[in-house]
């Protein structure tokens, strides 16, 4: 167990140092200039991927960052990730209802993926962390391994934290086959 790790709130059960990609899609580059009841006090995007690498040093993981507001980027980056990764965190972001290239690319790597929101996509309108266009019937959710939503940024110290353990657990992430 790293120091890291043991030293993280949550007791890990395995000594390896995951690797886990996190993909942000069209849009998130805009962030500290969107509605601020969802996507909170984080300035800028290069903010949040320090603050997730840092969560993920805690917890004993390498994040691994991504962002393109250009879908085909996307599909590269995860076409040439896929064999070093063990899991993927992607929060789809303008993808969400109509990225069906971004799904296919993930679901073909056969690893497990956690869709991550600031926003509940689900939310009624005039819920406090409603996106202001939705609600949003995502098209990964069905496919996903997990989802994180509606909790702002702590919904990335959540998908990390529970896809660390879940990666930790030989009877469930971590076994040589579970690809989901
Ligand atoms: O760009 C985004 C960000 C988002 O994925 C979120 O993190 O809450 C929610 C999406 O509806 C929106 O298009």
């Amino acid at each position: 167990m790293t120091d890291a790790a043991s030293a993280s709130v949550y007791p890990r059960t395995s000594s390896k140092r995951h690797r886990i990609a996190l993909i942000e899609g069209p849009n998130t580059s805009n962030m500290g200039k969107r509605t601020k009841s969802v996507y909170g006090e984080i300035g800028t995007l290069d903010e949040l991927k320090a603050f997730c690498v840092e969560v993920g040093a805690r917890f004993g993981v390498e994040i691994v960052t991504f962002s393109s507001n250009h879908e085909g980027d996307i599909l590269e980056f995860v076409h040439e990730t896929a064999d070093e990764m063990d899991a993927y965190i992607v929060n789809p972001a303008g993808l969400t209802v109509n990225g069906m290239a971004t799904l296919h690319a993930l679901v073909e790597t056969y690893k497990p993926f956690v869709e991550i929101h600031f926003a509940n996509v689900t939310a009624a309108p005039g819920h406090p962390r409603a996106v202001p266009v939705g609600p949003w019937d995502s098209l990964f959710t069905p496919y996903a391994t997990g989802v994180s939503m509606g909790l702002r940024e702590h919904s990335y110290v959540g998908a990390i934290l529970s896809l660390t353990l879940a990666l930790d657990d030989e009877g469930f992430l971590g076994a040589k086959a579970a690809h989901s």
